[in-house]
C-alpha cells in the first residue's frame, strides 16, 4: 500500500466498485479502495437462496428502532436490515432483481434543482454498465451488450410463474420489459446474473481489473474518519485493519460509497453533520448539514401468501434435490437459478397514481413458494418476527405449498433518519424509518393488497386453486376479514423491508437546505470530498436499487474524470468497456 493516492474510496458495493473500476482505467491515476467486508462465497452465487446471506459474517446485521406505526408482528416492533459488509456489498445479498425505475423519477431529480440527472442524463450510465444475455430484451432499444455486469433471464420457470404473466392479461396488464419503453405491466424479471448465478459488482467490475497496478484494494478494513485541514479540505481516511489503525492520504478527491447507512455514520464521526446532533455528542463540526435525514425505503406487507395445488410450488425439499444441485453446478439451470425466489414482478397503478403518465406506485413481488417453504429455518429468522405471529400465522403452512403477492409502497412519504449511537465507528447507529408514519402511505399500501387479492382470484390462478390463507393476522382479528381496516392493521403487523433504503445525504441545489451534497455529489461546506451510493437519492426511485446505484457509481465517475481531466469520457450508446 501507498501512503497517498489521488483518490481514496471507501466502500466497494454496488456504487464504489463501479467507481473503482472507472477511475483506474486511467493508468496514470492511482485509486486506493478501503472495503470493510472480505470476499463473497459460493452460498452467495446460489440465486434461490439469496436470504441465507443474512445474518451472516457478510451482512451488517442492523436493526431498526422499535416502529410506532408498523412492525407489530416483529419481534420488539423492529425491522431487521441486512446490509452487505462484502467486496461487492449488497449486490452480494440482494435478489438480483434487475430494475432501473421510471423515467419519471430521474426527471423528478433534475426538476427539484439536481442538473445532468434527468431521465435522457443517466439511461447512457445505465446502458454503459449493462451486458444483455437476452436477444429477445435487446431488441426494444432499451438495453446493451458489452458492458461489465452481466443481466439475463433466470433459465428456469414454473407453470405458476408462467400464470402470473397469465393473470395480468386477465386484469388487463400487459407483459412487459418494465425496462423498456412501458413500465405498466407484468414482467418474469430479469436479474443481475451470469450463466444462472449471482454476478455481484465485485464479479461484475473488481475481478476483471484487480490486476492493474494503479488500483490498490484494502478488504477488512473499515474506515473510521475523514480528515480534514484548516482549509477544510479532505485529505485522508483512517481505518482499521484487524483494530491496527492506517492512514491513506489522498491527493485529488476522495469518495464516501459506503451505502446508506455508513456514509452517514462516517460523515457525522468526521464532523461534517447535523450541529446539535455532534456537539450533543462532543464531535467538532466541520461542516453543519442534514446528514441522516431524508431516510427512505420500500416495505412491502408479507400478509399475502396463498395455499395452492399440490407439488406445484417451490418448496426448499423438492428445490435441493442431487439433481437440481447437479443441474446447477454443471449447467447454471434449475429451481437453484430463480431470483430468491421471486418468479414475478408488475408494476401497477392504484387509485392514487396519476394514470396519465406511465408512473406506477406499487411494485408486485410474486414469489413462487410460501414462506414457510423452508420449514422456518431462514425466512422467519431473517424477518425477525415475533414468536406469537409466527405460531398463529405461519405454522399451520409449514413445508406446504404456496405462494406468495407481495404489493411494495413504491413512493412512500414517511421519513426517518440515521443519527449516530456513540462515538465508536464500530457502534451501530440508530436508524428509525418511521414506517408508515405518513396516512397516505397505508392507503397507498391498502390499495395494493386489493390488487394482489384480484390477481390471485384470476382464471389464470384459480387453476392452481388459489385460496388465501384463512388463519386472521393476529392482532387484526377484530376488524371485519379483508375490510379496508382489516388490510391496514395486517400492514402494519407484518411490515417488511424490501431493503432499499436511501437519501440520507440527500443531492439538492446549492441553495437547497435539506440537501448535502450538490449535483456533482461534492459535499456541501468541505473540499475534495464527495458521495456517491443510494444515499445521494433526494427522493427513493419507483423501483429496486441496485441498477440505480450502479449508474450512480458511473455518473460520478465521468464526473471526476471530467474534474481532473483523466480518463475517456462516455460518447456514445455502445461503450461498456
Ligand atoms: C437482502 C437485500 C435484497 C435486495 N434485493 C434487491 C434486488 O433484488 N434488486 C435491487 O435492485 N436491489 C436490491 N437490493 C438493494 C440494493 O442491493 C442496494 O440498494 C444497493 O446494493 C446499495 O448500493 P450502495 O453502493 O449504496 O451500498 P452497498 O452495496 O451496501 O455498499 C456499501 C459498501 O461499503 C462498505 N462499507 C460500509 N462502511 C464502510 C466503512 N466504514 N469502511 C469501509 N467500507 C465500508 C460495505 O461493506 C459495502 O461493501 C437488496 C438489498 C438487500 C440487502
Amino acid at each position: 500500500m501507498l501512503e497517498c493516492y489521488d483518490f481514496v474510496s471507501v466502500g466497494g458495493g454496488s456504487s464504489g466498485a463501479v467507481i473503482a473500476n472507472r477511475l483506474s482505467e486511467d493508468q496514470s491515476a492511482s485509486v486506493l479502495l478501503i472495503e470493510a467486508g472480505g470476499i463473497e462465497n459460493e452460498v452467495s452465487d446460489i440465486p434461490l437462496i439469496a436470504a441465507t446471506m443474512q445474518l451472516s459474517p457478510l451482512d451488517w446485521q442492523y436493526v431498526t428502532e422499535p416502529q410506532d406505526a408498523a412492525c407489530f408482528g416483529m419481534s420488539d416492533r423492529r425491522s431487521l436490515w441486512p446490509r452487505g459488509k462484502v467486496l461487492g456489498g449488497s449486490s452480494v445479498l440482494n435478489y438480483m432483481l434487475y430494475v432501473r425505475a421510471s423515467p419519471h423519477d430521474y426527471d423528478e431529480w433534475e426538476r427539484l434543482g439536481n442538473y445532468g440527472w434527468s431521465w435522457k442524463d443517466v439511461f447512457p450510465y445505465f446502458l454503459k454498465s449493462e451486458d444483455n444475455r437476452d436477444p429477445v430484451f435487446l431488441k426494444n432499444g432499451y438495453h446493451a451488450t458489452g458492458g461489465y455486469m452481466t443481466i439475463s433471464t433466470p433459465p428456469y420457470s414454473t407453470p405458476l410463474g408462467r400464470a402470473f404473466i397469465k393473470a395480468g392479461i386477465q386484469m388487463g396488464y400487459p407483459n412487459v420489459d418494465v425496462n423498456g419503453p412501458t413500465m405498466s405491466g407484468f414482467m418474469i424479471p430479469q436479474g443481475t446474473t451470469r450463466r444462472g448465478a449471482r454476478c455481484s459488482t465485485s464479479k461484475a467490475f473488481v475481478k476483471p481489473v484487480r490486476h492493474r497496478k494503479n488500483l490498490h484494494i484494502t478488504l477488512y478494513s473499515l474506515a473510521t474518519k475523514i480528515h480534514f485541514d484548516h482549509h477544510k479540505r479532505a485529505r485522508a481516511v483512517q481505518f482499521e485493519r484487524f483494530k491496527v489503525p492506517h492512514i491513506a492520504y489522498a491527493r485529488r478527491e476522495i469518495i464516501l460509497s459506503a451505502g446508506a447507512i455508513n456514509t452517514p455514520q462516517l460523515l457525522m464521526l468526521s464532523g461534517v453533520g447535523p450541529a446539535h446532533h455532534l456537539s450533543h455528542l462532543g464531535i467538532k463540526v466541520i461542516s453543519d448539514l442534514p446528514v441522516g435525514q431524508n431516510l427512505q425505503d420500500h416495505i412491502y406487507t408479507g400478509a399475502l401468501n396463498f395455499q395452492v395445488s399440490p407439488e406445484s410450488s417451490v418448496t426448499h425439499e423438492r428445490a435441493f434435490t442431487l439433481k437440481n444441485v447437479m443441474s446447477f453446478l454443471t449447467a447454471g439451470k434449475g429451481p437453484l437459478s430463480l431470483l430468491g425466489g421471486v418468479e414475478g414482478i408488475a408494476f401497477i397503478n392504484t387509485k392514487f397514481a396519476n394514470r396519465t403518465i406511465d408512473h406506477p406506485d406499487i411494485e408486485i413481488h410474486y414469489l413462487t413458494g410460501a414462506p414457510t417453504a423452508d420449514g422456518g429455518q431462514v425466512f422467519r429468522r431473517t424477518q425477525g418476527f415475533a414468536d406469537e405471529l409466527w405460531e398463529r400465522f405461519y405454522i399451520p403452512h409449514l413445508y406446504k405449498d404456496g405462494m406468495s403477492i407481495f404489493p411494495v409502497l413504491l413512493r412512500p412519504k414517511s421519513r426517518g433518519f440515521v443519527k449516530l449511537r456513540t462515538v465508536s465507528p464500530y457502534d451501530p447507529p440508530v436508524i428509525d424509518p418511521k414506517y408508515l408514519t405518513h396516512p397516505h402511505d397505508v392507503r397507498t399500501l391498502v390499495e395494493g393488497m386489493k390488487f394482489c387479492i384480484s390477481v390471485s382470484q384470476t382464471p389464470a390462478f384459480k387453476a392452481f386453486h388459489s385460496k388465501l390463507w384463512p388463519e386472521p393476522i393476529p392482532g387484526c382479528e377484530h376488524y371485519k376479514a379483508w375490510s379496508d381496516e382489516y388490510l391496514a392493521c395486517s400492514a402494519r403487523t407484518i411490515t417488511n423491508t424490501i431493503y432499499h433504503p436511501v437519501g440520507t445525504c440527500k443531492m439538492g441545489s446549492k441553495w437547497d437546505p435539506t440537501a448535502v451534497v450538490d449535483p456533482e455529489l461534492r459535499v456541501k461546506g468541505v473540499a475534495g470530498l464527495r458521495v456517491a451510493d443510494a444515499s445521494i437519492m433526494p427522493n427513493i426511485v419507483s423501483g429496486n436499487t441496485n441498477a440505480p446505484c450502479m449508474m450512480i457509481g458511473e455518473k460520478i465517475s465521468d464526473m471526476i474524470k471530467k474534474t481532473w481531466g483523466t480518463g475517456p469520457l462516455h460518447n456514445g450508446r455502445q461503450w461498456g468497456r
